[in-house]
């Protein structure tokens, strides 16, 4: 089933209870279970990527499936290699094929045992789960941050406790100053100092948690209201000081004409008329917003030049690949180098008469499309749109109380 999106037909009009971060969620989620807590997570996401790991976490089974959610494929490894037993954890095609061998290397390293059952370098795996040993250990900060967060739940829990050096350029640093502080309100302290990080046995201790709206969630409707000629948008849930590091996304916008005011709910939108002539930026903090920058420069003509893109390559999709087959249909040649910077000078070519929108299995290519139907009046039309799923379940009713109007076509 596809579906044809269309602008509303008054100005876009929306109070959004986003839904909470799926980040958050997860790494909540571990930290409870190895605290033991007794409070139920308020605010968790019935997002699947939440609820994959909701499910493993409650189950009597010893074999996993985490369909297409990373965070919880490398949490629940580096959870499941001290929990006593053997287990088994897969997941989609695309999931064994995202590397995971600097992650089991490590957690090989400091006194685990994972063997791969298929792939070398990839899930599904094999874990004979023990008490961890821990240690010093160096690996990779430039791959994935999710894999040094999966290590760092766990750290307290090594007999030796762990410390770990990271080489290279880091990516996603955000996401790992996130676990560190979700750490510290479970009761346990970490040092970070220039590539090291340093955990010490300890325990969690149990607290009630409640989880906060996703910022990367937010960015679609930032994107509306950059998008669209008037607009009245509220998000609620968001905090102005933030754990996330997607917040950075409502300082960005601002150089696309969008100003956030914080309120006791949330965010309350507004245009500022002040917009760049060509828009740079270094997305190695903030990788899942990249999508929605380039979509949202598209449509609004703006020129950019986005680089810290290599990690895209590996997400649900090849993000930098989709992105520029996708823009090609619509009219837009975008040119990637060095595998991780993507720009667009302005160049044009013909667009497609009937353009589909693909979606490859990737929920943000879906969310970051959809929003260009404020700028052409025939709409887009989108492929597999129920992929939005894995973040935002509920994305496209969203879109519907907001005024969009969403028809289904059969393919
Ligand atoms: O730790 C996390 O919650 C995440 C880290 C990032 O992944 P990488 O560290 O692989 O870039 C991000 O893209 C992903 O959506 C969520
Ligand atoms: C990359 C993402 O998720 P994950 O790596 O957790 O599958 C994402 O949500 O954009």
């Amino acid at each position: 089933m596809n579906y044809k999106i269309k602008s509303p037909e008054a100005a876009l009009k929306a109070v959004v209870q986003l839904p909470s971060s799926k980040s958050i969620c997860n790494r909540a989620l571990i930290l409870n279970a190895l605290s033991y807590s007794p409070y139920p997570i308020q605010n968790l996401s019935d997002c699947d990527d939440t609820a994959v790991l909701v499910k493993a976490l409650n189950s009597n089974d010893r074999d996993f499936d985490i369909q297409a959610a990373g965070t919880a494929m490398r949490f629940l490894t580096a959870f499941l290699a001290k929990v006593v037993g053997e287990w088994t954890i897969t997941g989609t095609e695309r999931m064994k094929n995202r590397p995971i061998k600097i992650l089991v290397d490590a957690l090989n390293a400091v006194g685990a045992r994972i063997e791969y059952i298929e792939k070398e370098g990839f899930p599904p795996l094999r874990i004979f789960g023990s008490a961890l040993q821990g240690g010093e250990i160096s690996l990779s900060g430039g791959v994935s941050s999710q894999y040094i967060s999966a290590l760092l739940m766990v750290a307290p829990l090594m007999e030796k406790g762990l410390i770990l050096h990271l080489e290279g350029n880091i990516v996603s640093r955000p996401y790992i100053l996130l676990t560190l502080q979700l750490m510290e309100q479970f009761g346990v302290k970490a040092e970070w100092k220039g590539a090291t990080i340093r955990v010490a046995p300890q325990e969690y201790h149990p607290i009630p948690f409640t989880v906060e709206s996703d910022w990367s969630a937010a960015s679609y409707w930032y994107e509306m209201m950059a998008l669209s000629r008037q607009a009245d948008i509220q998000l609620n849930g968001l905090f102005k000081h933030s754990l996330q590091g997607d917040a950075a996304g409502a300082k960005l916008f601002a150089q696309l004409g969008v100003g956030t005011s914080f309120t006791s709910d949330g965010v309350v939108l507004k245009k500022t008329g002040n917009v760049t002539r060509k828009l740079v930026y270094d997305f190695v903090n903030e990788p899942d917003l990249a999508q929605t920058f380039v979509v949202t420069c598209a449509g609004m003509n703006i020129p950019f030049r986005f680089s810290g893109l290599q990690s895209l390559k590996i997400k649900e999709t090849d993000r930098m690949e989709a992105l520029k087959q996708e823009l090609r249909k619509l009219g837009y040649v975008l040119k990637d180098s060095c595998n991780s910077i993507l720009e667009w000078d302005g160049e044009r070519c013909e667009a497609e008469e009937n353009p589909v929108i693909a979606t490859y299995e990737d929920h943000r290519m879906a969310m970051a499309f959809a929003p260009l139907a404020l700028v052409r009046p025939a709409g887009i039309e989108m492929a597999h749109p129920e992929v939005v799923s894995k973040s935002y379940p509920h994305y496209w009713e969203h879109l519907a109380q907001a005024g969009f109007q969403i028809e289904e076509k059969s393919v």
